[in-house]
């Protein structure tokens, strides 16, 4: 395959290198485990949008921490696809629409709970990796903001330390990996999700098994758990009986399996191919968006289905939600702007916020809860690289 483009040229590297480019910064000695791209951080100010906050860690963490972040399965066709699919669709913008009033329109509801924009911080583990305060800079910067955030069980903070950084009624919604076979290890972690006051269980159902991580492989940094899965469909109906906590089943990648989950009558689905780490060759969640909305757009209706995968601007989030997604997760980008912890965290989310609203009035929309398939010509086409 061609090399490929990770980000962009925005014009970023003369900030981040210096004019000739030729000022490299060298590997900070702080332990892999602790994080830490300080001492080596350029001005938080050159990070203009989603793409930069992957330049700049890629520069300043440790080559084993940012391969954690950034590899993806096998030769990581699935991980491109991600990036790429979104611009495969090109809009439909209208022209004299008085949009003046679009940045008021952002807020949404997840599961009935109100946030100030439709994006969220998708669970991923190991925050610590890019900043010793790890996820609590995740869970004020989301406070401050206004927006979801979901914990990953394999946080490197526990789940009883993230819950006591939560600023007074918020809202969050705990990830967690079950096991099919020790129901005691599940009552336990339940317990423990619902005493943090986590308001859902996100259940994480695309990791069968170990990803086939190549590139993570070469730094000793694969996944984490390595045993077959047993789980079923009866599984999630008996975990159903453990708990009162809606449960949203994460990485739903088949029209069959939408099927199932509104049979099941599941709370909430998160289209996901876990960041392209699992199955490469998966589809994108755009596409299975896009599946689900020509045969069945009602299904959008009857449950809260979110998305992530690859949503690096505005303008990706305005694709899905035309499609009826109800909010989009963001993951990478996330743990590299928490290389400037608790400041780049929020942002990182100032910024997609503007560009959210930035996109949507250039579009001619005038409301964002409004925005619907007409925006967006669906028929595919080249994508531009
Ligand atoms: C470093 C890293 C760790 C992750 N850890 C988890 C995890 O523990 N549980 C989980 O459900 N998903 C995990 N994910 C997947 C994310 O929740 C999310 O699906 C994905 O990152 C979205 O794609 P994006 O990174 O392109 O935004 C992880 C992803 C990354 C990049």
């Amino acid at each position: 395959a061609r090399p490929f483009l990770n980000e962009p040229d925005t014009g970023l590297n003369p900030f981040l290198f210096g004019q000739n480019a030729t000022d490299e910064c060298p590997v900070p000695s702080t332990p892999q485990s602790q994080g830490g791209a300080e001492g080596c951080l350029p001005d938080i100010n050159i990070a203009k949008g989603l793409p930069d906050y992957e330049a700049i860690a890629r520069k300043c963490l440790p080559a084993r921490n940012y391969t954690y972040y950034r590899n993806g399965a096998a030769g990581e066709y699935t991980y491109r696809r991600n990036l790429a699919i979104f611009h495969q669709y090109t809009f439909r913008p209208r022209i004299l629409v008085d949009i003046s009033k679009i940045e008021s329109t952002l807020s949404t509801t997840i599961l009935g709970y109100n946030f100030s924009a439709p994006f969220y911080i998708s669970p991923c583990a190991q925050a610590g990796m890019a900043h010793p305060n790890a996820e609590i800079n995740f869970v004020k910067a989301a406070a401050k903001e206004n927006i979801l955030y979901m914990p990953a069980l394999f946080a490197t903070r526990t789940i009883e330390e993230i819950a006591e950084a939560k600023a007074e009624g918020q809202v969050l919604f705990q990830q967690l990996y079950l096991s099919a076979t020790n129901d005691t290890e599940t009552e336990e972690l339940i317990r423990r999700t619902e005493k943090a006051g986590a308001k859902a269980i996100v259940f994480t159902v695309d990791s069968a098994a170990d990803g086939n991580r190549h590139r993570a492989a070469r730094y000793d940094v694969g996944s984490a758990d390595s045993s077959y899965s047993a789980f079923t469909w009866e599984y999630y109906v008996k975990l159903t009986t453990m708990t009162k906590l809606p449960i949203i089943l994460k990485g739903v990648m088949s029209f069959a399996d939408v099927q199932l989950a509104i049979k099941y009558k599941v709370a909430g689905i998160i289209l996901s191919n876990h960041g392209a780490r699992q199955l490469d060759g998966a589809p994108t969640s755009l596409e299975v968006a896009i599946e689900i909305h020509q045969k069945d757009p009602e299904i959008f209706k009857k449950m809260d289905i979110l998305a992530d995968g690859g949503v690096r601007y505005g303008t990706d989030v305005l694709k899905l939600l035309a499609l009826g997604v109800k909010a989009v997760g963001v993951g990478r980008p996330f743990m590299f702007a928490n290389i400037f912890g608790q400041e780049g965290v929020e942002q990182l989310i100032r910024q997609l916020k503007k560009e959210i609203a930035l996109d949507a009035a250039n579009l001619g929309c005038p409301d964002l809860r409004e925005i619907n398939d007409n925006f967006v010509d669906w028929n595919p086409k080249q994508c531009v690289d």
